[in-house]
């Protein structure tokens, strides 16, 4: 049994469409990551999964109860927002205990096991001992252990996170996505994090889903969605990637303008040939081999990215974008990839990747 399974849930705002027969079956301990462009109705599904917003149709289940119609205070989660949500004017305990009070889950021990309990969510954020300090006093990085531990406080079953990261500066954002991804598997507690952040969700989701004008695009693990995309919308969404339309010729060939590759899949539409290629997986050669599925090309503009370059490639492939490739830097040592340079380059076979649908 899923842990929490929402059916056909549709949401309107007026005669907006928000949500739209989202259907999402998330099962116990796993991290799933809602991902989407500005506007694609992520928070909206977190919120309805809160009971911060009423659905107009559709089911909520959680955990076997229907949850669909019950008050925020009724369901059990424990969420965390961008803006860090802590009240100014209490101090770092009074903010973590207030979970605790307003949802009567002190206990016989009272006011003593609310401390205690508050120093223990203290310690399991990392930050042991800042009891008495105030939201002002800590970094924006601290505030959101803060906000984790007032959530945690309660020992809910489901943690709902709605871009919790995205306030923070660069090198905190990665250290905090890593320690919470720790804390969710150490805790097992099933985890909905919203984000717009596609690196965030590659790195940090058991499972994503891409969602977009309020419908749900294609859910997978990191794996799947970057390697094959179900559209071009999540095709263009994560990562960099060229489409490529093709004609279809004998024994899985295909040609492109004038280039012909062929392709290890036998899914290909062959009606209307589509492909998708990943940077990465474009290969370079000297020029004078010739491998399988290799053709020659010319750079356009070259961007040093670090651990790789970005080139962009004119070809005679006949597309409506020049072909973009990605080498490691490594391997271009001493090599000159610049602006005019003329370079034999390959798709590989088995990197073709049909596209099955355009929408
Ligand atoms: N209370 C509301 N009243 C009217 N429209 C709303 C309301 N809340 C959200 N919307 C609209 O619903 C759509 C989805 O909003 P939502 O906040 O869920 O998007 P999102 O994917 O989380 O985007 P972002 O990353 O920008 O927060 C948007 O077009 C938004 O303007």
């Amino acid at each position: 049994m899923a842990h929490l399974e929402i059916k056909q849930l549709s949401k309107r705002f007026g005669s907006f469409t928000a949500l739209d027969r989202i259907d999402l079956s998330v099962a116990q301990g796993e991290f799933v990551v809602l991902l989407g462009p500005s506007g694609c109705g992520k928070t909206t599904l977190l919120r309805t999964i809160a009971g911060l917003e009423r659905q107009d149709s559709g089911e909520i289940m959680h955990a076997g109860h229907d949850i669909s119609h019950a008050s925020p205070a009724q369901r059990d989660y424990g969420i965390v927002f961008q803006s860090y949500a802590l009240f100014p004017n209490l101090s770092v305990a009074d903010n973590i205990a207030y979970g605790l009070n307003s949802r009567r889950k002190i206990g016989v021990a009272g006011a003593v096991g609310a401390l205690q309990r508050v120093a223990d969510m203290l310690d399991l954020v990392g930050l042991p001992g800042c009891e008495q300090k105030y939201p002002t006093q800590l970094s924006g990085g601290q505030q959101q252990r803060v906000a984790l531990a007032r959530a945690l406080a309660t020992s809910p079953h489901l943690l709902l996170l709605d871009e919790p990261l995205s306030a923070l500066d660069a090198i905190e954002r990665v250290r905090l996505r890593s320690e919470i991804r720790q804390l969710q598997s150490r805790l097992g507690i099933t985890t909905l994090m919203v984000t717009h952040d596609q690196e965030e969700a590659l790195s940090m989701a058991d499972r994503i889903v891409v969602m977009n004008s309020g419908r749900i695009q294609q859910i997978g693990t990191p794996q799947e969605i970057y390697r094959a995309p179900c559209n071009d919308f999540v095709a263009d969404f994560i990562g960099r990637g060229n489409l490529l339309e093709a004609t279809s010729q004998a024994q899985g060939n295909f040609l492109f303008g004038k280039v012909r590759l062929r392709c290890a899949s036998a899914a290909v539409d062959v009606a209307a040939p589509r492909f998708y290629v990943r940077p990465e997986d474009i290969g370079l050669h000297a020029i004078t081999d010739t491998p399988e599925n290799s053709f020659t090309a010319t750079v356009s503009k070259s961007e040093f990215m670090g651990s790789s370059y970005l080139v962009t490639l004119d070809t005679d492939m006949d597309q409506r974008k020049p072909l973009v490739a990605q080498f490691s830097s490594n391997y271009l040592e001493g090599s000159s990839i610049h602006p005019g340079a003329l370079l034999r380059v390959s798709i590989p076979a088995e990197r073709l990747r049909p596209m099955t649908s355009s929408t």
